[in-house]
């Protein structure tokens, strides 16, 4: 008797819906007008990241009605201004796969604009360590979105607080894993032709990537983090927001390393996508204030998909991210990722420039 592969059909709608809504972020993206509102914590969304969470939260809902959803984005500001939600509307009911066999799967398309509000908010979920959670980020990176940079949508399944799922689309980077992390992939990167690409990872069953929106999604190839001997070569990167992410403490780091490239900065988890491709070596997120707590959706998919590829994600004291405690990673700071044969090296010298040890 022959056992599907474990999550394998989490793992195809997951991949379909994240294909789907970037579908609809790059419409938006090409759109001169991006409805972009300013949130109560000053970040800005759009009307690509509103579409794109009813879309993927309308394919889990028809998938796996049982589970809970961790996502960004609430419907409370469309309630308020009609002209906002009608314009997410026209986005939403015009966008579909191509395929009407994965446009079933997915459960078709959304009833009506009440129920695409509905869907938005069914994303409230308190998370937790039981039962299973899907977290999603409809824009990740909506900075990036917003500048032409690096973008990422992303989609995990928890269960019991423990990654099994990871899936990113990032449709504003190259294809070609071996395509090396410069600074142009953080920015001016639209989505031209060679361009957009869905990591994938199952726990226990390795990390993919694929072109993000033609071909089969059987054709996954295998990736893995590039072996790394000597850290002088080695290449790092961190968020372009200096308020993301302490950027003068990563210089030192790098420093001390005897890393000689200067960081990459780029938007969103496309950063946690190119090191597990091997296109970079190491991802440094370092805390700006004690008081801010990194989101669930922000990590997750990004964390399974580079331990699959043969790395370590720590946090600054070197702990593994806890998925479990809630929305937040509240019992987390910071975050380091690195092939596993160089983190305790990177940690070690994280702890010292930043007074931990
Ligand atoms: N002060 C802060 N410190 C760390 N991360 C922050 C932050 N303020 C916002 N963020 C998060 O940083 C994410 C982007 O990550 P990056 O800097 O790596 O591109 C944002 O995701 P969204 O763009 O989905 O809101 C947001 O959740
Ligand atoms: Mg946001
Ligand atoms: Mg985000
Ligand atoms: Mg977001």
């Amino acid at each position: 008797m022959s056992t599907a592969a474990p999550y394998s059909r989490e793992l195809q709608i997951a991949q379909l819906a994240v294909q789907r809504a970037a579908i609809l972020t790059k419409r938006v993206f090409h759109d001169s007008a991006k409805g972009t509102v300013s949130k109560s914590d000053a970040s800005p969304v759009t009307i690509g990241d509103f579409g794109a969470q009813a879309l993927i939260i309308s394919a889990l809902k028809h998938n796996f009605p049982q589970d809970q959803i961790v996502a960004e984005e609430e419907a409370a500001a469309l309630r308020s201004d009609g002209a906002l939600s009608s314009q997410i509307w026209d986005l939403v009911k015009s966008t579909s796969l191509e395929s009407s066999e994965a446009e079933g799967l997915l459960g078709g398309s959304v009833p009506d604009e009440s129920a695409m509000l509905d869907l938005i908010d069914l994303g409230n979920s308190a998370g937790g360590r039981s039962g299973r959670v899907w977290t999603l980020d409809p824009i990740d990176g909506t900075k990036g979105f917003l500048r032409g940079g690096q973008y990422a949508v992303c989609l995990a399944l928890l269960e019991d607080g423990d990654v099994k799922v990871g899936v990113i689309g990032c449709p504003n980077l190259p294809v070609d894993d071996s395509a090396p992390l410069t600074a142009d992939i953080g920015s001016n990167a639209t989505d031209a032709t060679g361009r957009g690409v869905l990591f994938s990872a199952v726990k226990g069953e390795g990390a993919t990537s694929r072109p993000l929106t033609v071909g089969d999604l059987a054709d996954g190839k295998k990736i893995s983090m590039k072996p790394i001997t000597d850290l002088a070569s080695a290449s790092f990167c961190e968020s372009v927001e200096a308020g993301h992410s302490n950027q003068s403490e990563s210089a030192q780091i790098a420093q001390k390393l005897g890393i000689t490239n200067p960081s990459v900065r780029m938007d969103s988890q496309a950063k946690y996508g190119s090191i597990a491709r091997g296109a970079g070596d190491i991802y440094l997120r370092l805390p700006t204030s004690k008081s801010y707590q990194e989101k669930i959706w922000d990590h997750a998919g990004g964390d399974l998909i580079v331990r699959e590829a043969g790395g370590e994600v720590t946090d600054t004291k070197g702990n593994r991210l806890d998925f479990g405690v809630g929305r937040t990673l509240a019992s987390n700071s910071g975050v380091i990722a690195a092939p596993k044969a160089v983190h305790a090296k990177v940690l070690d010298v994280v702890q010292e420039v930043l007074g931990l040890k």
